[in-house]
């Protein structure tokens, strides 16, 4: 279970949200919406740990001080463009602790498998994208329980949408949550909108 509490985030000296506060259950899902600037791409690196609030706390499952179990992809796809599709992959099995033997089913789950051999500095900006999503499908569903994702559907295409929101229903039917910042639908069913 995860709860924010009265979070309030400064960048620069300008205050971007503050008082919020949301709570998501296991299988639970929240988009964040908002205007450009609104502080979306703000809450989720906060969220991820990589910014600090100005006011307020994260907890986990009750708990303050520890580690959320996360993956956060953020608007970058933060792939090696001179590794191909399979050792970037690899490489982030290798960092998240996952068995490489788990690469060809992640590569399975965004339509890859045909590019595993091409450079990432080959592949088209969609293709990219499906990439970094398919670091997704590195854990089994559920694994790592809060998936936040900054514009995860931008420059896919419809078969690509689909096979996210395959990805996302057995995350969420295992107990996962998902936090998207999104201007575009996404595929998550009965999920809640926390407008900014
Ligand atoms: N590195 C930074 N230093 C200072 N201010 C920043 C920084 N990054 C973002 N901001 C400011 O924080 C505010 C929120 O930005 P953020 O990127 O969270 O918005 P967003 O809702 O994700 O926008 P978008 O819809 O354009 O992606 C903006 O006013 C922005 O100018």
């Amino acid at each position: 279970m995860l709860h924010a509490e009265n979070l309030a985030c400064l960048r620069g000296e300008r205050v971007v949200f503050a008082g919020l506060s949301f709570a998501l259950a296991p299988g639970e899902a929240l988009l964040l919406t908002g205007a450009n600037g609104a502080g979306k791409s703000t809450l989720l690196r906060l969220l991820a740990g990589l910014l600090r609030p100005a006011e307020g706390r994260v907890l986990w499952n009750g708990a303050a001080d520890g580690d959320v179990p996360l993956r956060y992809l953020g608007h970058a796809d933060a792939l090696k463009p001179a590794f191909t599709a399979a050792e970037n992959l690899g490489f982030a099995a290798r960092l998240a602790g996952v068995p490489a033997v788990r690469v060809a089913a992640a590569l399975a789950a965004m339509d890859l498998t045909p590019l595993a051999l091409l450079p990432a500095r080959a592949l088209s900006s969609g293709q990219k994208r499906r990439l970094a999503l398919a670091r997704l499908a590195l854990d089994g569903p559920g694994a790592v329980p809060l998936w936040l994702l900054d514009e995860p559907t931008t420059g896919l295409d419809a078969a690509s949408v689909e096979r996210l929101g395959a990805l996302f229903a057995a995350h969420r039917a295992a107990g996962g949550m998902v936090i998207a910042a999104t201007h575009l639908p996404l595929p998550l069913d009965a999920a809640r909108e926390l407008r900014l």
